[in-house]
């Protein structure tokens, strides 16, 4: 296998005259050795200045992170998960119904991560006598809020008005309340999830009844894992019930949970978790406790409440798949403008949030015919087509000087919504071009002019360099002029295909050429 080159985002002639990679002594006019960087990070584009720290990473830093900090998570003794409680809730001023609340959101975000509300809907939460029993009652009401469809077995209830008080919030929600006789022996029908809020860290001993007999029951769940039978996803509140908090499983006898949610930091007895799923939840620790139990944990993405810690599942990629479901979409609904249609669509795309709906793949291809796709991002569309701006150096723009044709695809993933389009291409004007350019933030206006797009570069090092001359030249805030390959090209529509998923793979296909 060839070592990765970086490349960046002007093709050079090098590249351009078909000195490729399938040309085995490719070469390169700078040291060979700096191409032998096992890289895959891109060198403009993820990256903005940020004027007190350099480079200031653009895309998702903390999930990436997040990812990377697996190894560095650090485990509470049962002594030290108690000290925590009373900590929090002593000298740190929380409450009790805060923390429970906190972490019955965590656990059920954490579920709605993993488990799809339109798959997985029927949900058992089984309740102990303690705290963790509290979580999963306000677990079980953000679920139905998130579209679940709960159902609570909670023998041992406390009489204190907190958790009276859950239960009257779900009562109130018509969630049925199960005895523990209302429950089948075998639970493997009934239900999709089933969330086990038994015992937490203050857990010792056997269990004692009933929830012996509900271990058991979740136990028995192992048997339709091991046939490879569909059985209902077991998700363990902070510990899974009757594991010694701190040495697991020590009997090699209860149930295996497939996801596990840990609650301010994972617990001893998580060491020996080997299910799927591993989330930490519990987002309210302070640093002082950070320092005084010198935790390790991953940051929180974004305004996440959970983030997944533990090994990355594995997945069957045969088995992944999407059953979409959205409303018809048929000849009557379609605006006879296909524009306008797109307009329609791109506004419901940023109303729902979606993030960059304006990300659209670019396919072009050299003049035989060598097809070749990146995003790009949409810069304006109207009735003279679809603008969007690039490198007039780069590998696109080289096919498109050659095969002035190209395709367009959006896919807004959270409407179940394909677009396509295809037409002629041309350069949009200097005026044009040159108006764009200087409206774009400083950084990218000294991105464009640093990045030889497309063309293999020694290093990153290359990059950041050319960038921080350029700062230094245009710090007196002098206009930035835009570099001549710098500009928009515009697509002129002739052929638009609008795709709504349906179930069963009988999507609406509405397409129209002009
Ligand atoms: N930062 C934090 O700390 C946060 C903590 N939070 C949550 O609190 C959880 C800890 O809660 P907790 O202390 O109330 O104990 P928990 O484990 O739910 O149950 C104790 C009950 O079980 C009983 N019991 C014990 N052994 C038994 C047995 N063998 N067989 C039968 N029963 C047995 C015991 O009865 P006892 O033995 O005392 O008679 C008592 O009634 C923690 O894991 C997390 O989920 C979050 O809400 C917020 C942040
Ligand atoms: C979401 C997204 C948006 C992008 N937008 C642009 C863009 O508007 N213009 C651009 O030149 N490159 C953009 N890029 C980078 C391109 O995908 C590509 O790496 C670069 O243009 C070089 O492509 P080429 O070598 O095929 O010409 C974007 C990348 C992503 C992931
Ligand atoms: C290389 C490159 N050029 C241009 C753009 C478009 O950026 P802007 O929105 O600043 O025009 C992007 C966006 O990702 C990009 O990666
Ligand atoms: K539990």
């Amino acid at each position: 296998m060839r070592p990765f080159l970086r490349k960046t985002h002007l093709m050079t002639r090098l590249f351009f005259t078909h000195h490729s990679f399938s040309n085995s002594t490719l070469i390169i006019p700078q040291s060979s050795r700096s191409f032998q960087i096992p890289l895959f990070n891109i060198p403009h584009g993820v990256f903005r200045p940020n004027s007190s720290s350099g480079i200031r990473w653009f895309s998702s830093k903390s999930r990436v992170e997040a990812m990377q900090n697996l190894e560095a998570i650090s485990y509470l003794s049962q002594r030290e998960a108690a000290e925590v409680d009373e900590i929090l809730m002593g000298s740190l001023g929380f409450s009790v119904d805060q923390l429970m609340e906190l972490a019955g959101l965590s656990v059920a975000t954490s579920v709605a991560e993993v488990y799809k509300a339109s798959e997985y809907k029927r949900v058992l939460v089984i309740c102990g006598p303690g705290n963790n029993g509290g979580d999963g009652l306000v677990a079980a009401r953000h679920l139905f809020h998130f579209g679940y469809k709960p159902s609570i077995c909670y023998p041992k209830r406390t009489a204190k008005p907190l958790y009276t008080g859950l239960v009257t919030q779900l009562e109130s929600l018509s969630v049925p309340f199960l005895t523990v006789d209302d429950l089948p022996l075998d639970l493997s029908k009934d239900f999709d999830i089933i969330i086990d809020a038994i015992f937490g860290f203050s857990f010792h001993g056997a269990p004692r009844p009933p929830f012996d007999d509900l271990i058991q029951r979740l136990t028995s769940l192992n048997d339709y894992k091991e046939a490879n039978q569909r059985s209902p996803a077991i998700v363990s509140v902070d510990i899974p019930s009757g594991w010694h908090v701190e040495e697991g499983d020590i009997s090699d006898s209860s149930f295996k949970p497939d996801m596990l949610v840990s609650l301010t930091a994972p617990k001893l007895c998580a060491k020996k978790f080997n299910g799927p799923h591993h989330f930490l939840g519990g987002r309210f620790v302070p640093p002082s406790i950070v320092n005084k139990y010198n935790l390790h944990l991953p940051p929180y993405p974004g305004t996440a409440m959970c983030v997944r810690i533990g090994k990355p599942p594995q997945v069957d990629i045969a088995a992944l798949r999407e059953n979409y479901i959205s409303p018809e979409f048929l000849e009557e609904n379609v605006d006879a403008d296909p524009i306008r249609q797109f307009r329609k669509w791109f506004d419901d795309a940023v109303a729902a949030n979606l993030r960059e709906p304006n990300a659209m793949s670019l396919s072009t291809a050299t003049s035989d015919g060598k097809p070749s796709s990146r995003m790009v991002l949409l810069k304006g569309v109207d009735e003279d087509g679809f603008v969007w701006y690039t490198n007039y150096e780069s590998r696109k723009a080289h096919d498109l000087a050659e095969n002035p044709r190209a395709s367009l695809l959006f896919f807004w993933e959270g409407l179940n919504r394909q677009v396509r389009v295809e037409g002629s291409v041309q350069k949009v004007s200097e005026e044009e071009s040159e108006q764009y350019f200087h409206s774009r933030p400083q950084g990218s206006q000294l991105g464009a002019i640093a990045s030889p797009q497309s063309s293999v570069v020694p290093g990153r090092h290359f990059l950041i360099n050319k960038y921080k001359e350029l700062e230094d030249t245009f710090s007196n805030g002098s206009l930035i002029p835009k570099p001549k390959h710098w500009g928009g090209y515009r697509l002129k529509p002739e052929l638009f295909e609008f795709w709504q998923g349906q179930p069963s793979r009988l999507h609406d296909r509405l397409f129209s050429s002009l």
